[in-house]
């Protein structure tokens, strides 16, 4: 049973329901009226719509390139397959061990994606490239490391730091329900990743429970960085979405363009998960869902603290200008926040505060927090038939990365910004 057919059949739930219906006062019905009808078409006015250009924590980031070693080349032959950790819209997850020179031994994420599925959509080109561009530029301890990248005829490969505590949706699901000072520890680390990710102009517009990984100790790691949008520009928000929809804005699903405050209401929606054990708007089908999201009630269950409860109300505000983080101090206004009150940031940003969830790791290959309906798979990265042409219009060119601190170990880093671009794009690809 998913964790989200539990939120229904949870009694518990039904009870407190009807304890106590909260009718959000931002949410009354009239709000939306004529979303649904297709009278509207465009949310209300929003002046937080537009980043403000003056304010230097939210200018957009040229994202620089590292002209790589061309002599590190590192391909998929330098991998041994392990396990089989996840599958997605693109391709597999893996379990990999670096089998040859540098980082020997060492056990890493491997995610295959196949071109012939991206090219089909070709906004999704733009995609993966974002993915593997967002991970080399944003270095931090609560993203997902990238150490290499690299291309064949048919495929593109991330190799990626093994994250072996396993999705926060696994923890998620065995547990039901969070305490309150549970979903605080993994709330604040999800908190300060996003205003890093904020600060850097980038809008991770996909968080879920399946979306954040969780470290060998049990600290937050962000990934899939698949949707995410490279930059806070204002002349060019964006107007896609697709795959899981439960924790969306409203202002994404209604394709009006959006600003990083709906990384504040993924924040409310996950908030809600952790301490109900479902998602706030939720039906049985995909439309039912958006029409709840639009314009579905709150309903908050007695047992939230008033902390808890006023904390979710304020991000799950469908105005986006009311909603908190949506101002110019973004994070901090979260960070503020009396539910926090316990909480020293300092400490958060330091990832000292003891995870409440020790993953139980024997050794570096363990996958057992893993779903088994994968680790279970034989693992094989099957042959591409497809094979995309290297040369000109190669939209995959310069996919092919390595890592700064595997570079500098070998003191062959040359950086280069801006980004340089060669006449030849099959250069930059170690592996062909
Ligand atoms: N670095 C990692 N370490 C361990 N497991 C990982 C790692 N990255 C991904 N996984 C596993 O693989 C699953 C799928 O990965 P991910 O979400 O990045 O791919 P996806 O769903 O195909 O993404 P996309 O939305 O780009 O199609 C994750 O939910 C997770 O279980």
């Amino acid at each position: 049973m998913s964790h989200h057919d539990t939120f229904f059949m949870d009694e518990d739930y039904e009870d407190a329901r009807n304890e106590e219906e909260m009718m959000d006062e931002d949410m009354d019905d009239d709000e939306y009226k004529g979303v649904l009808d297709g009278t509207v078409t465009a949310p209300p006015p929003s002046s937080s719509y537009i980043p403000n250009p003056i304010d230097p924590r939210f200018e957009a980031v040229e994202l620089t390139d590292i002209v790589v070693n061309p002599s590190v080349k590192v391909g998929p032959q330098d991998f041994v397959l392990l396990k089989v950790l996840g599958k997605g819209g693109y391709g597999k997850v893996f379990q990999v061990k670096k089998t040859t020179g540098q980082d020997t031994g060492k056990i890493f994420a491997m995610k295959v994606l196949k071109k012939a599925t991206i090219v089909r959509n070709q906004k999704d080109t733009a995609h993966t490239r974002a993915e593997r561009n967002i991970l080399e530029a944003v270095k931090s301890p609560f993203i997902c490391d990238l150490s290499y990248a690299f291309q064949t005829g048919g495929k593109l490969y991330l190799i990626l730091e093994y994250l072996s505590g396993g999705e926060l949706f696994m923890h998620l699901e065995r547990e039901g329900i969070f305490l309150e000072d549970t979903a605080a520890f993994y709330l604040s680390e999800i908190v300060v990743s996003l205003e890093h990710l904020h600060e850097q102009g980038i809008i991770y517009r996909d968080l879920k429970p399946e979306n954040i990984l969780l470290d060998a100790k049990g600290h937050v790691k962000l990934t899939d960085f698949g949707l995410c949008k490279e930059t806070l520009d204002a002349e060019e928000k964006t107007h896609t979405f697709c795959g899981t929809i439960e924790y969306m804005a409203p202002e994404i699903l209604m394709r009006c363009g959006h600003d990083r405050a709906v990384d504040w209401w993924s924040l409310g929606a996950l908030m809600f998960d952790m301490l109900t054990g479902g998602p706030p708007f939720t039906a049985e089908s995909r439309k039912k869902t958006i029409d709840k999201i639009l314009k579905g009630r709150l309903t908050l269950p007695a047992y939230l603290s008033p902390e808890a409860r006023d904390l979710i109300k304020k991000l799950l505000k469908r105005h986006v200008e009311t909603r908190l983080g949506a101002g110019a101090d973004d994070a901090n206004e979260i960070k503020a926040h009396l539910f926090f009150r316990h909480l020293d940031w300092d400490v958060v940003y330091a990832r000292e505060i003891e995870p409440p969830f020790k993953p139980d790791i024997q050794n570096d290959e363990d996958a057992s927090l893993f779903d088994t309906k994968f680790t279970k798979m034989t693992p094989v990265d099957s042959p591409c038939d497809a094979t995309f042409s290297l040369a000109e219009n190669n939209p995959f060119a310069g996919f092919t990365y390595v890592a700064p601190s595997v570079l500098e170990q070998q003191n062959n880093i040359i950086m280069s910004k801006p980004r340089v671009r060669r006449s030849n794009p099959t250069s930059d690809d170690a592996m062909q």
